[in-house]
């Protein structure tokens, strides 16, 4: 089992982990240690493997052999072996991929109460869905309440606008009290008030102090201010994991984007960032 210094097991425990897929090395042995009861936020250009990090953490990927023989190894929660659903249940997920995925087909028919509810099987159909016992209802209503979509419950995903249902996946990714929040690009596709609503109840689930969450993303405005932790890819590796405070500078965005970048630094503990003028 891995541990950190105070007994709790890491989230991720990456040791030399290397995914080719196809002809392309997505991660190239990366070593990395993402504890419990920090969050920690994943940040990188498009294409730097962020996503692919996390298909690792969600057992999609796994670390392939290298030529020379070598397989890196994934321990998630202090474990190697895993059943992925026990997993899944452990974690509450939102990411793009599974926003389009309840957008379309028949998990798109789910209402917002059934695919609320779904979030306690870590299934995306309502008939695999749990029980709607009272226990259950009174989770999802209590959910749906604090994300502000009550009133949508009966409505199908796919009549919902993308920020109510991006609402409707967290209140999903929250309803059975996980202990790890996983946020891949949450904002994306919203427009500024949707964003700056949704970072809004991000920041406030942050701030209880019982999850760990891990956000994935490249838009540095979805920091949140309580995220002290950054990890920067760049073409599959590790360029930097550290304080918040020396992760988000001029130079080091500059660097990983290869491009002059300025950075602004809020009072209220957000930072935004741009190509530098050249004049
Ligand atoms: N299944 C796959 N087959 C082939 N190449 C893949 C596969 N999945 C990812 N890649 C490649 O791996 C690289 C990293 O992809 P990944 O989606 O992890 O990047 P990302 O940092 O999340 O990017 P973005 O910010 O654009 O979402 C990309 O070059 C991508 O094309």
């Amino acid at each position: 089992m891995t541990l950190k210094n105070d007994d709790a097991p890491l989230l991720l425990d990456l040791q030399e982990v290397t995914v080719w897929r196809e002809s392309t090395c997505i991660l190239d042995s990366i070593s990395l240690n993402v504890p419990t009861g920090r969050h920690t936020a994943v940040l990188g250009p498009n294409g730097s493997g962020k996503t692919s990090l996390l298909k690792l953490l969600l057992r999609q990927f796994y670390p392939s052999i290298t030529k020379d023989g070598h397989q890196g190894r994934v321990f998630i929660l202090g474990q190697e072996v895993w059943h992925v659903d026990e997993l899944r249940r452990k974690m509450g997920v939102v990411s793009s991929a599974l926003d389009q995925n309840f957008l379309h087909g028949r998990t798109g028919r789910m209402t917002v109460t059934q695919a609320i509810a779904s979030g306690f099987t870590a299934n995306e159909l309502s008939h695999f869905g749990p029980r709607m016992t009272l226990e259950v209802i009174q989770a999802v209503d209590q959910a749906a309440e604090s994300l502000g979509i009550a009133s949508l419950q009966k409505r199908q995903l796919h009549t919902l606008s993308t920020g109510e249902r991006r609402r409707a996946l967290i209140a999903r990714a929250m309803v059975h009290r996980p202990s790890i929040l996983v946020l891949d690009e949450p904002t994306s596709g919203l427009d500024i008030a949707a964003q700056h609503l949704l970072l809004d109840q991000l920041r406030q689930l942050a701030s209880e102090s019982d999850l760990t969450m891990l956000l994935v993303t490249h838009h540095i405005e979805e920091l949140l201010p309580e995220i002290n932790h950054v990890v920067w890819l760049k073409s599959g590796r590790v360029v930097f994991d550290g304080n918040k405070r020396e992760a988000i500078t001029e130079a080091r965005l500059s660097g990983v984007f290869d491009v002059p970048i300025e950075v602004n630094h809020s009072d209220s503990g957000w930072y935004s960032a741009s190509i530098a003028s050249s004049r």
